[in-house]
């Protein structure tokens, strides 16, 4: 039988758009010594793809019969997460807005959620040291025997004024269009059929309005910490 170091530990850490997610998950992965793997980046990455191959993403029959094409990869150092798709750097192009509004759309396919969550699982598996993996349907759907579940939550004038401070200086979006954009995408994410975003009825609720980033990876440090103790 294999043995499982007692440092190895599983977390899920999940929450809508700009409550800290990656921000958080990279610190605690980093401090912790665990790898990490950003979802959302294989979401964005398979819909990058979509768009540059020319598959309307509001057509969820052309998305599903397109979707086991791609071959996406994620490198999940924390220090340096990278994200390929057909040997293609996409770290980039998966960030534009063009992606962050058709992201939605293709990630409610069930067909892309059944190929994408496997990807998922065996990273999760191959990662034999322990993982941080964040997104929206981790607790519940991608790994429901994770050690830890976290379920980061944030107002939505926090997220919104974090992410105008991200795209100041660049195409500074306005506080309000930010804040309908995140609102929007949120709704989507958790009005879909097919995994929705949602928390675990075992998840440790977060709300990190008030707290800085630094006091969250502390508290999420502390509860991984609480939890190896419990194993070792
Ligand atoms: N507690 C915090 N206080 C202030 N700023 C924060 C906090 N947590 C995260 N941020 C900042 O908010 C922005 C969004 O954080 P991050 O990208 O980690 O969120 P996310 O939940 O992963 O978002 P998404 O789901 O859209 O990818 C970043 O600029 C990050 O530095
Ligand atoms: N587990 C996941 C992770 C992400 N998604 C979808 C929904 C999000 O709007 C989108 C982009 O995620 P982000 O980069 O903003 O974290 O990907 C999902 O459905 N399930």
């Amino acid at each position: 039988m294999e043995t499982v170091a007692p440092s190895a530990v599983i977390v899920a850490i999940d929450g809508p758009s700009g409550t800290g997610k990656s921000s958080t998950s990279k610190a605690v992965a980093a401090k912790l010594g665990l790898r990490y793997l950003d979802t959302g980046a294989q979401y964005r990455a398979i819909t990058w793809w979509m768009i540059t191959n020319g598959v309307d993403t509001d057509d969820p029959q052309a998305v599903a019969l397109a979707a086991g094409k791609p071959a996406i990869v994620s490198g999940t150092d924390p220090h340096a997460p990278t994200i390929t798709v057909d040997g293609v750097d996409a770290a980039a192009p998966i960030r534009t807005r063009e992606v962050t509004a058709k992201v939605s759309a293709v990630s409610a396919v069930p067909e892309v959620r059944t190929l994408i969550t496997a990807l998922q699982r065996s990273i999760a598996a191959e990662e034999t040291g322990g993982i941080v993996v964040e997104g929206r349907d981790i607790g519940t759907t991608v790994l429901p025997d994770a050690d830890l579940k976290v379920f980061l939550t944030a107002s939505a004038e926090a997220r919104a004024a974090r992410r105008s401070g991200e795209l100041r200086g660049q195409e500074a979006a306005g506080l309000a269009a930010t804040r309908e954009a995140l609102i929007k995408r949120d709704a989507a994410d958790s009005g879909r059929k097919t995994s929705p975003l949602a928390k675990a009825a075992d998840a440790v609720e977060v709300d990190t309005t008030e707290l800085t980033l630094d006091q969250v990876i502390e508290c999420i440090v502390t509860l991984v910490e609480e939890k190896r103790a419990v194993r070792s």
